[in-house]
């Protein structure tokens, strides 16, 4: 596996690599790497010449300073793991060589940024989208793969390749989940044993908002829901939301022409966590 830091080294490979008719599969990610990331550099591999990962804790999305100092790093064991996978280059640059000239440029995403992730982390999807088109610059990918876990991201993405007329195809995965339905995610790694043990209620709570959704109307089915939540001490619930599941905003009623998403943000302590079922 080849492994660069530096922009302009990236820059010139992946411009070789075009230039000799290869298709490339692109995996962008922050890291700390687990069977979701690893399901997705598999799809990259299996359907381009060349998959690359990209591993960067990117500080413009953070809202929360703490957040981004414990992000789990552990550079030196993803590129062994994607070795293994058969990652063909891995790029993890520094923040200062990412950010050597500070992005000024700034994105609205209107109503889809309102919402959910976007009204609860200021910020955050300007640092993704800023990331990400740097990420598509420098890499050249014809297909780049995201997972359904950051539901928001994707479309916020999507949103971003069509205004912005990348010329790539967008893959999303469905969320791989521990055994116990807990979803694959690197901020697992921060939650201690007893957060361990309880984070699962999480996608069991999805469950039991999608049972009470087939006979309850949504305001009801989401109050008990989050009493169900509630009564585990160590869980603090952000939002639940029962939303359209490509423009994000809140429904008032589930219908099956609808396509709907529900989708939540918790703290474990200080570990935010988020998950999402598709109707
Ligand atoms: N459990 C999962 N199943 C499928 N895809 C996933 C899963 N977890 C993350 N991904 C996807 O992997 C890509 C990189 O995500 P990222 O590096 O932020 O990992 P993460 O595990 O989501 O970490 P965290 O949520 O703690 O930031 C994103 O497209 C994300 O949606
Ligand atoms: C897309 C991404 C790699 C941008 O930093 C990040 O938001 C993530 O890992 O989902
Ligand atoms: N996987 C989403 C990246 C973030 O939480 O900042």
């Amino acid at each position: 596996m080849l492994q660069f830091s530096s922009l302009s080294d990236i820059r010139q490979h992946t411009e070789m690599l075009r230039q000799q008719g290869k298709r490339i599969g692109f995996v962008p990610t922050m890291g700390a790497l687990h069977e979701g990331h690893l399901t997705l550099l598999k799809a990259a591999k299996s359907q381009n010449d060349v998959a690359v990962c990209s591993v960067f804790v990117n500080p413009v999305q953070f809202n929360n300073p703490e957040d981004y100092r414990l992000y789990p790093r552990l550079l030196e064991k993803d590129a062994q793991l994607l070795d293994q996978e058969g990652c063909d280059i891995l790029f993890a640059p520094t923040a200062e060589e990412m950010y050597r000239q500070k992005a000024k440029l700034s994105f609205d995403f209107g109503d889809l940024e309102r919402v959910m992730e976007g009204a609860h982390r200021p910020g955050h999807f300007n640092g993704v989208a800023t990331v990400v088109s740097k990420l598509f610059h420098l890499v050249k990918p014809h297909q780049a793969y995201f997972g359904q876990k950051d539901l928001q991201q994707f479309a916020v993405i999507q949103q971003l390749v069509l205004d912005l007329s990348f010329d790539l195809e967008l893959v999303c995965y469905p969320i791989i989940r521990e055994t116990d339905g807990l979803a694959m995610s690197s901020r697992n790694r921060r939650l201690n044993p007893e957060q361990r043990a309880i984070a699962p209620r999480l996608y069991e709570s999805l469950q039991f908002l999608h049972d009470k959704l087939q006979t309850t109307p949504i305001a009801e089915a989401k109050k008990q829901t989050e009493a169900f939540l509630a009564s585990f001490s160590e869980i603090r619930l952000e939002y639940l939301e029962v939303v359209h599941a490509q423009t994000l905003q809140p429904l008032d009623e589930v219908t099956e022409d609808v396509p709907t998403a529900l989708c939540l943000a918790a703290y474990l302590g200080d570990v935010r966590l988020i998950d999402n079922m598709l109707l």
